[in-house]
């Protein structure tokens, strides 16, 4: 029997190009109340006239009503404090790539929000295990019952970009995630139009379920640097072979794919991720597994000294003008 999500009302912490798809699909299609914060007041100004422009444009494409597409506008409210999350049912945090700053959020929201209140992270790589435990209350053990309690409310719940577009979502268990919050914020990414791959590692050896049809068959299955998306992706980034047309044109003429893999790749995923988090995830990648293949490259290092961030800063490997 499946499990409702329970959410009345989400808290979305980042208001960059996942924190905003994370609230703009929970405000259009799961239809919940949203309270979005970044700490940048211009991130939050971008991200509100993007969502703006993305639902007049469901509008115009006839994908939703002019009433519905106002609905949903209303639905999200900023608040510049994360002391306003009080009655939230469920957070999706989606800041920057960093296990610090990450910890530090899980850290105070544990410590400000009802234990009842599922915190999911929208990390691309690092260990939902490692930010759950951040959790644990001060003076607390990992055996004390609040000391289990609070970590059993972290779920790794991994948007792909962009958020309104991808169709999936990758749900992670940390060792310490209950089944219920597993349950419930597989029941949320659903209602947000997705269908969520279900990874466990608490299972004897791999286990997978593939929650709805539109999953393709996932083979992974542990709170694993990378998860599944990017343990794959990532290394692709790395090979520096040939020039970025000519690669191009290999995968689209040579192997049929409808975009050539530095479109795909570095168009459609790294500028499009975002340089600085691909390296974050690299550094991830590369410190959880000592794996030489996840070594950053100096070249995407530099990219990034250099504030070519990809398409968010209007540089990346393409050049993207501002509109
Ligand atoms: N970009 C992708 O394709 C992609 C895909 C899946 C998951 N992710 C993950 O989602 C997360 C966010 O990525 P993004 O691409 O949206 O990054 P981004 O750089 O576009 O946005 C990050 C936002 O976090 C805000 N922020 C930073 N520190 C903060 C704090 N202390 N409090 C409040 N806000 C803070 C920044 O102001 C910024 O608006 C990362 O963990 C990333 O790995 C990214």
């Amino acid at each position: 029997m499946s499990i409702a999500h329970g959410v009345k009302r989400l808290g979305v912490i980042g208001a960059g190009q996942m924190g905003l798809g994370i609230a703009f699909v929970s405000a259009v299609h799961a239809k919940v109340p949203v309270l979005l914060h970044d700490k940048s007041v211009a991130q939050i100004k971008s991200g509100l006239s993007l969502m703006d422009k993305l639902l007049s444009k469901d509008v115009s494409k006839g994908k939703i009503t002019q009433e519905a597409a106002k609905e949903a506008r209303d639905r999200v409210a900023v608040v510049d404090d994360l002391k306003k999350f009080r009655d939230v049912d469920m957070v999706v945090e989606a800041v920057s790539e960093n296990l610090a700053l990450k910890q530090a959020i899980f850290r105070s929201l544990s410590a400000d929000l009802s234990p009842k209140t599922i915190l999911a992270t929208n990390t691309s790589s690092i260990s939902i295990t490692k930010i759950a435990a951040s959790t644990i209350p001060e003076g607390k053990t990992a055996s004390d019952p609040e000391g289990q309690a609070s970590p059993s409310r972290v779920v790794g719940l991994h948007f792909f970009n962009p958020v309104p577009v991808m169709k999936l979502v990758e749900l992670i268990a940390a060792v310490q995630t209950s089944k219920e919050t597993l349950e419930r914020a597989r029941a949320f990414a659903t209602a947000c139009g997705k269908g969520a791959v279900f990874r466990n590692l608490n299972a004897n050896g791999p286990m997978l379920t593939v929650q709805s049809c539109i999953c393709a068959e996932v083979t992974s299955s542990q709170d694993v640097p990378g998860f599944v998306a990017n343990a794959l992706l990532m290394p692709f980034l790395n090979e520096g072979v040939a020039t970025r047309d000519d690669i191009d044109k290999t995968f689209k003429l040579g192997m049929n794919h409808p975009m050539g893999p530095l479109q795909l790749v570095y168009l459609f995923t790294a500028d499009f991720i975002g340089l600085d988090t691909c390296l974050a995830i690299q550094q991830t990648l590369y410190t959880g597994t000592g794996d030489s293949k996840y070594r950053p490259s100096v070249l995407l290092e530099r990219m990034v000294d250099a504030q070519w961030l990809g398409k968010k800063s209007g540089k990346g490997f393409y050049d993207y003008p501002s509109e």
